[in-house]
Parts: C-alpha cells; sequence; structure tokens
C-alpha cells in the first residue's frame, strides 16, 4: 500500500445486528495530515468502494475546511430491538433526539409500534423521535404504516427514506402529515449532486464518508437545498471524526445528527472516542490517531484480511 505511510485492517463485533453486520470491518490509513477510515460495506462494488476511499483520502492529506460550529446535537440510534432494549438505550443516551429503525420484516408493524411506545416513554414528550424505512415500502404500506406509527410515537420529526424511488417519495409525501427525509436516494444516486429530491423530501440526509469527503459532502448538501441531517456510516472515530467536520462546516445545522454510532460497536481504534455527553459531540481540529494496543487487538486476520487487501489494492488503481 505503496500510497499511506501504514495501513492497519480492523473487525471490531458490534453490539447489535445494524444493517444486517454484526462486525464491523473496515481499514485505517495514515498519510501526512493524519488517518482516515476505509470502510465500505462488502456489497458495494469497487467504483462505489472508490469514493469511500476519497473521503479517507481527504482526510489524511488535506484535512477539512473549517468549522462553524464546535459541537454537534446528537440522535440516539434504536436497532431493530425489543421495546425494553429500546427504552434502555434512549435512556441511557442522554439525547434529546431518537432515530429508531423501523420496517425490519414485512409483518413488522406491530413491533415497531410497541418500539416507537418504548422510545416516547423513554425520551418524554418533549423529544423528537425519527423513524428511517431503508426504503422497503410500497407506498400504500408507507402511508398506512407512517400513519400509525406517526400516533404510536405521539408524533414523528420525519421518516427517513420510506420507499426507494424519488417518484414513490413524492406520492408517500402528498399522502402524509410527516415529513419525509432522503437518505439512499442522495447517497446512491448516480449523480447525488445532480439529483432532485425537492419534491421527494423535506430533509437531506448526508453522510460524507460514501459521498467523497466533506467538501463533496457540502457541495451535495447545497445541491439538494433542503434542511440537512448528517449521519453516520458506522464508522470509527476516526471516520466519524470526518463526519463532525462536515456537520461542524454546514453553514445551517437545525436537525440532530445521526453520529452516536460508536455505541453499536464493542470497540473502537482510539482511546479517547466520540462517546455522546449530554447530546452532544464536538467537532474534531483534526483526525484522532490510533491507539497501537487496540489496532492489535481489533486487528483483522485470514481470508478476511486478504479479501480486504485485495480490494484496497484494485480501488486504489481505480
Ligand atoms: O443515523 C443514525 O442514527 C445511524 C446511522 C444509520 O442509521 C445508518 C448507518 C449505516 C448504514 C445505514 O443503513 C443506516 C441508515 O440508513 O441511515
Ligand atoms: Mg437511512
Amino acid at each position: 500500500m505503496a500510497a499511506f505511510d501504514d495501513v492497519r485492517f480492523f473487525a471490531i463485533p458490534m453490539t447489535t445486528r445494524f444493517r444486517g453486520i454484526t462486525v464491523r470491518e473496515g481499514a485505517v490509513l495514515r498519510g501526512p495530515n493524519g488517518w482516515g477510515e476505509f470502510c465500505p460495506f462488502d456489497d458495494y462494488d469497487d467504483a462505489v468502494a472508490a469514493t469511500w476511499l476519497a473521503t479517507a483520502v481527504e482526510q489524511c492529506t488535506q484535512g477539512w475546511p473549517e468549522p462553524v460550529r464546535d459541537r454537534i446535537p446528537i440522535n440516539c440510534t434504536v436497532p431493530v430491538v425489543e421495546p425494553a432494549r429500546a427504552h434502555e438505550i434512549v435512556a441511557k443516551s442522554g439525547c434529546g433526539t431518537a432515530k429508531v429503525k423501523v420496517a425490519d420484516h414485512p409483518e413488522s408493524l406491530a413491533e415497531d409500534i410497541a418500539r416507537l411506545e418504548a422510545v416516547r416513554d423513554a425520551l418524554g414528550p418533549q423529544g423528537a423521535i425519527r423513524v428511517d424505512a431503508n426504503a422497503v415500502w410500497d407506498v400504500d404500506t408507507a402511508v398506512r404504516h407512517i400513519r400509525r406509527l406517526d400516533r404510536a410515537a405521539g408524533g414523528l420529526e420525519y421518516v427517513e427514506q420510506p420507499c426507494r424511488t424519488i417518484e414513490e417519495l413524492v406520492a408517500v409525501r402528498r399522502r402524509v402529515d410527516v415529513r419525509i427525509a432522503a437518505d439512499e436516494s442522495i447517497r446512491r444516486a448516480e449523480d447525488p449532486l445532480s439529483v432532485d429530491v425537492t419534491q421527494a423530501a423535506d430533509v437531506a440526509v448526508i453522510k460524507c464518508t460514501p459521498l467523497g469527503g466533506v467538501r463533496r459532502a457540502m457541495r451535495v448538501a447545497e445541491a439538494a437545498g433542503l434542511p440537512v441531517v448528517v449521519s453516520s456510516a458506522l464508522e470509527t472515530s476516526v471516520g466519524l471524526a470526518a463526519q463532525l467536520a462536515l456537520a461542524g462546516a454546514l453553514p445551517e445545522l437545525g436537525f440532530a445528527c445521526g453520529l452516536g454510532t460508536l455505541s453499536l460497536l464493542k470497540g473502537d481504534v482510539v482511546r479517547d472516542s466520540f462517546r455522546v455527553v449530554d447530546g452532544y459531540l464536538p467537532v474534531p481540529a483534526k483526525p484522532p490517531t490510533p491507539d497501537p494496543e487496540l489496532l492489535q487487538r481489533y486487528e483483522m486476520t485470514g481470508d478476511r484480511l486478504t479479501w480486504w487487501q485485495d480490494r484496497l489494492s484494485r480501488v486504489l488503481a481505480l
């Protein structure tokens, strides 16, 4: 890996299954500006992974734009878990906003309702609750479920990506009172800089890790023309630093951001992790440095290591 001063691959077990994975894998790369993170999910091809690498390269060679705020309000993230566990996650988080995963399987409505009732109970009447369906509903199912979930939650702040296509989001948005947020519609668009989500959504979910860096993510946010929520891609603290830099540099930030996801990992590669305190995370001035002992503890081995080394070599060669 001649392009970097150092490359270390990690495999960190997760506390809960999330996005279908139980171990978070990736690499941290050292350059002249410090460390960056390369952690595209397994199902992404090399062309998609190349944008993830661009984020790491920006971070470890160039650094980020100047921030305009020094701390970021954070939502706690509630995976698909039992109501009692959801209650515990929210109560312990210290966050005033909760993002709840729903629609995990076709018959999920009753479970989703119970999870949201528990979250509202833990959060109190003032807190904001948003849900993420990860694009699985058709329009009619979305409309029906959103109305039920809105009631169960005692009001939803927004619904993230209820359906897959922009056209479906437009149709759902016309039929419900709850705000719609676009996530996959932007990040997985052929060209995130030119996709028009203004009729499809009220909020843009922006993640710099899959979008090619903080600068490019700021351009995507501007092009979206909507209020922005910065959300994680399940990075270690090294990669989360870039997401916090993005949230710190955006001209406007009206919503809590989904960057409290270290709670989903059983460990980290740095000692001083980005753990949420009183509902906030700080905006870092520079990337954190991995701890040698933690890099060793979570070091990737065997076939997975070969797979990741090959992947990084291929993506670097693109
Ligand atoms: O926004 C959050 O609170 C947590 C981040 C989060 O939900 C996600 C992280 C990584 C992969 C995605 O499937 C998922 C999302 O859809 O937003
Ligand atoms: Mg999402």
